[in-house]
């Protein structure tokens, strides 16, 4: 890529390199996409350019604009305090009334329920004006990197002759088993299999059996046609057209499946730059969370963790959310569960946290989540098998307790535990992914 090109020049003629390039990115409006574009901004600004022969001083060799809309810059801001000379951040005013969604809500964990993901993204188009006029008044941009969830940006990177990439968070497993199964169709084709569970064999990847219920529905129904199929078709064409896609994961990782990726004939070439949580900088030692001392505490009295953890967007019922808690505590395993819902109100068990004390820790606060899975105590993770979790996970070496609950969570899951054989699955009682778990599997599970 154009970063590679540049830093090849300045050590091999150790001159002054040509003017910086300009990188615009505009993430989804989703922790889970916004943080990996964002860690790919730190990347990014690691390569670093010559400025002056004389006294060998550099700089990084890009700038990066980041899009985003106002309820989010903060977060975006915080994340990247340490770069401001190198980046800027442009909000763009977030539609209002919109049938559903409260005024202010700006990201996907914020809203009162996932199903209105088909009209909140189809929302975003109306930031479309503003961005190009912003666009317009920019310094030349050299690419870039849009979420592969905000099809229009394409168009307006094409008025202004800008090469798009789209970003995915997925990985490469699943994007090839979404592919080869839309392509043999496997489940849309009627009278090829009878329940949702029925394990088929994936042609193009003999050894992977896979249930009609490890995708979303928009995929596998025999009917394809709703606002969700339209916004999905619109995503997909607009990354079909674009000059590449930005996947955060690593070759060594799933290279059957990048190789698989690489030979579909019209697809654009995916770029593997991960893991992208390993640009994240060390927390300085001074500024401790009490998680982080509870943590500590527990790496002196030799007891191992099991972080539990579901991601930004999980939705889970309180009868479901009590089964979790009381499979922990039967367990008596030491667990750190941080979740932004009160779990004693909505259990209806006060005292709970006050009966695990001794082994357990909830947490309601935003935390950093890679600096707990790097914890020494940590031995364990419950979760949802969202990517960046995942590889999070397996970046630090934590081996997980797979529970997927949405969107290509079940192939992460199956990625995890059957691929790489670093977890061991949750199971519903009823074998579908919506299925319940009982307290029992959770704490036999966890020990
Ligand atoms: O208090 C918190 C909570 C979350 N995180 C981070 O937030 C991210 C969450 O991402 P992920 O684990 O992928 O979960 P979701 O938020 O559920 O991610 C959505 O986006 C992912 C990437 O596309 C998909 O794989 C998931 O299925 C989809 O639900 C991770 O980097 C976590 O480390 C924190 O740092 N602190």
């Amino acid at each position: 890529m154009y970063c590679e090109n540049n830093v090849k020049k300045t050590h091999t003629n150790m001159s002054v390199s040509p003017s910086p390039h300009h990188v615009v990115l505009f993430p989804y409006m989703s922790k889970g996409h916004t943080i990996p574009l964002l860690q790919f901004a730190r990347l990014l600004l690691r390569h670093r350019r010559v400025i002056s022969s004389s006294n060998d001083g550099e700089e990084p060799s890009m700038s990066i604009t980041i899009f985003t809309t106002p309820q989010n810059k903060p977060f975006i801001s915080n994340f990247l305090s340490d770069f401001t000379s190198s980046i800027k951040i442009i909000s763009l005013p977030f539609p209002e009334n919109i049938a559903g969604i409260p005024p202010g809500v700006e990201s996907t964990d914020k809203l009162p329920s996932m199903s209105l993901y088909v009209p909140f993204t189809r929302a975003t188009k109306s930031l479309q004006p503003l961005f190009e006029e912003t666009l317009k008044n920019l310094p030349q941009v050299t690419f870039m990197v849009s979420d592969g969830f905000l099809w229009w940006t394409l168009d307006s990177a094409a008025k202004f002759q800008i090469p798009r990439l789209a970003f995915f968070g997925m990985n490469s497993y699943s994007s090839a088993l979404y592919n080869s199964v839309s392509v043999h169709q496997l489940f849309t084709k009627p009278g090829n299999i009878k329940s949702d569970t029925e394990p088929v064999t994936v042609p193009d990847f003999p050894w992977i059996r896979v249930k009609k219920c490890d995708f979303v529905p928009v995929c596998t129904e025999p009917d394809q046609s709703g606002p969700e199929f339209d916004l999905l078709m619109d995503q997909l064409m607009s990354t079909e057209k674009s000059r590449g896609v930005i996947v955060n994961s690593y070759y060594e990782l799933e290279s059957t499946f990048v190789d698989y990726r690489l030979g579909v004939r019209g697809e654009p070439k995916p770029w593997c730059v991960g893991p992208l949580c390993l640009v994240n900088p060390p927390k300085p030692e001074s500024d401790k969370p009490s998680w982080i001392e509870w943590l500590d505490r527990k790496r002196e009295e030799r007891c191992p963790v099991l972080y539990v953890a579901f991601g930004t967007q999980a939705e889970i019922s309180n009868e479901q959310l009590k089964e979790i808690a009381l499979g922990l505590e039967d367990s008596k395993a030491n667990f750190l569960w941080v979740t932004r819902m009160d779990v004693e109100e909505m259990i209806g068990e006060v005292g709970f946290e006050k009966r695990v004390r001794e082994h357990g820790m909830i947490v309601r606060d935003w935390v950093d989540q890679w600096e707990i899975l790097s914890h020494e105590s940590v031995k364990g993770f419950l979760s949802h098998c969202g990517w960046n979790s995942a590889q999070e996970s397996i970046c630090a070496g934590i081996p997980m307790l797979a529970w997927p609950m949405m969107a290509e969570q079940p192939l992460n899951a199956k990625l995890v535990v059957e691929e790489l054989k670093v977890g061991v699955r949750i199971e519903t009682e009823d074998g579908t992914l919506e299925g319940f778990v009982s307290r029992e599997e959770v704490s036999q599970k966890v020990l």
